[in-house]
């Protein structure tokens, strides 16, 4: 892994309908992670947060079922200018978010300078909706379909090119909690899924092993994008649509473990960190814990 990390913040909370995601980047550090990751030796360049606009109505669906579109376009686009500089300066991309429809500015930047970019998407959700299949209208349930090239233009066009990735590039794994549309995407396209029968059947060991090498086959770099409600909300309570049944904080490390041995991932972020709906910051803190994993924390 790159020795420098760029850290940049979004603190969006327009891409769904709890407020206080908009926090998370700033709980995030206040749980420790740049001291976190300097601890580990790497140099560490806080860039900040990109300026996340506010529209003067909230939850205004659109005629083609996109809440707060113009926001999310607008402070997608930005992201993708700061990742894209980040990746220039040869620093990894570290994002904070945030909902995780930022994952679509993420990745207008790295693919950008990526040949053939691989995705691990470690969530409860798919993300795979588009304003036909949304049953919520929330573009934080959206972003890998139009990272995919599906969807409304104004989302898949966004860093002024489409797709950013391809189908057989992404592995999700976590899956618990999929929508009817979500479901014909994923069959039709055919996308690599580790759902929770998969991680309780086989052990998160085999999974990683088999996500990895998924993901590596015809890539050369491989962001992770990270949805805290990925975790079972007995470890991170602090989300807006958590769904009961997933992966163990233990789990979860060793996830990030296996990840940092692989030396696979070149950029990464984290997301729907809410602290409105945390316990004593736990789920941040956990967040802090995984990124600490990912670079190659241990134990001894
Ligand atoms: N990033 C997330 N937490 N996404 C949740 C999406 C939930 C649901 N599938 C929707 O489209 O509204
Ligand atoms: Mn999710
Ligand atoms: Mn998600």
């Amino acid at each position: 892994m790159k020795q420098k990390i760029s850290i940049i913040g979004v603190p969006m909370d327009l891409g769904q309908m709890r407020r206080g995601v908009d926090m998370g980047p700033s709980v995030i550090r206040y749980a420790g992670v740049v001291e976190r990751l300097e601890a580990l030796g790497y140099a560490v360049e806080d860039r900040g947060d990109v300026k996340i606009g506010r529209p003067s109505t909230l939850d205004v669906k659109n005629d083609d079922n996109l809440k707060d579109l113009n926001v999310v376009i607008e402070a997608n686009q930005t992201l993708a200018e700061e990742v894209s500089k980040a990746v220039a300066e040869d620093a990894f991309p570290l994002i904070l978010g945030g909902d995780h429809s930022i994952a679509i500015g993420s990745l207008a930047g790295v693919a950008d300078k990526v040949d053939q970019l691989g995705v691990i998407w470690y969530d409860a959700h798919g993300d795979l909706n588009t304003g036909e299949t949304s049953p919520s209208g929330n573009i934080h349930g959206m972003p890998l379909a139009a990272s995919l090239g599906i969807g409304h233009p104004s989302l898949t066009e966004i860093g002024g090119y489409a797709p950013k990735v391809r189908p057989e590039n992404v592995v999700i794994i976590g899956a618990r909690s999929l929508d009817e549309g979500e479901r014909e995407l994923i069959k039709e396209k055919g996308i690599k899924v580790f759902t929770m029968h998969e991680v309780d059947r086989l052990g998160m060991s085999k999974v990683m092993e088999q996500a990895i090498e998924h993901v590596t086959k015809n890539t050369d770099g491989v962001h992770l994008s990270l949805d805290l409600d990925a975790l079972d909300p007995l470890y991170a309570p602090g989300v807006g649509t958590p769904v009961i049944g997933g992966p163990t904080y233990r789990e979860t490390h060793l996830a990030m473990e296996m990840l940092a041995e692989s030396g696979i991932i070149t950029s990464a972020e984290f997301v729907e960190v809410n602290p409105i709906l945390d316990v004593k910051n736990q789920t941040a803190e956990a967040a802090v814990a995984l990124i600490g994993s990912l670079f190659g924390e241990k134990l001894l």
